[in-house]
């Protein structure tokens, strides 16, 4: 018997980051939504824990630093149990994106042992393990469009009535977030702790990509781009191929363009293609958070 649950990827529509707490954590006030590029983990038991992936990518541990093995590991201890599992990651969400991949991952496979193994763990338990994990693995169960504060994990759903396009270019190497983070620190010593303004709210209700572009921030965007400058370029492109926004995911590198419906994504993306951009995906948005898709 196997359990495949698929996790998406995470964009910030907003990420405001305070001052460095004494933990080394950040205090943050962000909005996430959940786009569609997912991630699926399939989970069967084993004598040990191993993972694998479908495809070989570049910068996926395989062996105990993958944090759905950790996950796996945090459920088995939460119940007190001893048993493991093979996990069969097939990733479709960039590493190292800034697109949270590992925590879609850690997600996915707290949701899928918790079915293989029948353990019915409840929601605020599993809330709470996935915040263990990581600040954004909380979010990865949750899905759609949420505003998460604390360091990220505590995470409240919002109303969204908009269908969103995004279009997508991830570059090939990855931007570590400790790394984005420190360079925040650099540049911004005097941050204030930040809110989430009430534009951003009425947009996502009423549904308005044009109100939605102009209340878009993202506070790790300079730090990323005074790590890796030729970001900008990229930005640059997609105003270039008709964006209405362009902005980094979360701590980058990969670049994220809204776009007001499909067909715009659509040209944007041939576009951005024609500008030499060899990957160019189209996430619709919002979508469900962790959930299992077959059962064999
Ligand atoms: C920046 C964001 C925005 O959503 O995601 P990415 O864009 O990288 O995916 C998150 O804050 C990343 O969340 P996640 O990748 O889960 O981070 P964690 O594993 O919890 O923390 C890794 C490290 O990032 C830094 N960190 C993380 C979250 C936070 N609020 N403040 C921090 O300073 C700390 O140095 C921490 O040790
Ligand atoms: N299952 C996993 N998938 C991707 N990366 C993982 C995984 N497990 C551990 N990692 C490590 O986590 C780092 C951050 O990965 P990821 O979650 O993809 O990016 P980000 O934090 O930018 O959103 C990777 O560079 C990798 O070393």
């Amino acid at each position: 018997m196997s359990v495949t649950v698929r996790a998406p990827a995470k964009i910030n529509l907003f990420l405001g980051v305070g001052p460095r707490r004494a933990d080394g954590f950040h205090p943050l006030a962000t909005v996430y939504q959940a786009v569609g590029l997912y991630d699926d983990v399939t989970v069967a038991d084993a004598e040990e824990w191993s993972v694998e992936l479908t495809e070989p990518v570049a910068g996926v541990p395989l062996d105990a630093d993958n944090i759905a093995v950790k996950a796996g590991r945090a459920l088995t201890a939460h119940h007190g149990l001893d048993k493991r599992a093979r996990i069969v990651i097939h990733k479709g969400i960039p590493v190292a994106g800034g697109m949270a991949g590992g925590s879609a991952d850690a997600a996915a496979t707290l949701v899928a042992l918790d079915r293989l193994w029948g353990l019915r763990t409840a929601d605020e338990d599993l809330l709470a393990l996935a915040a263990e994990l990581g600040s954004d693995v909380p979010f990865a169960l949750v899905g759609g469009t949420a505003e998460g504060s604390g360091h990220g994990e505590i995470v409240t759903p919002l109303v969204d009535r908009g269908q969103w396009w995004w279009v997508v270019v991830p570059h090939g190497e990855g931007l570590s977030t400790p790394k984005v983070y420190a360079e925040f620190d650099r540049l911004s010593p005097a941050a204030t702790q930040p809110s989430i303004p009430e534009r951003l709210y009425g947009a996502l209700r009423d549904g308005d990509t044009d109100g939605l572009a102009i209340a878009l921030r993202n506070d790790l965007e300079d730090p990323a781009l005074s790590l890796r400058p030729e970001l900008e370029t990229t930005l640059e492109h997609g105003y270039r191929a008709g964006a209405t926004m362009a902005l980094l995911s979360g701590s980058g590198p990969t670049c994220l363009f809204l776009c007001g419906t499909g067909d715009e994504a659509r040209e944007v993306a041939a576009g951005l293609h024609a500008l030499g951009h060899d990957e160019v995906r189209i996430a619709a948005a919002p979508v469900a958070g962790a959930h299992v898709v077959s059962y064999a």
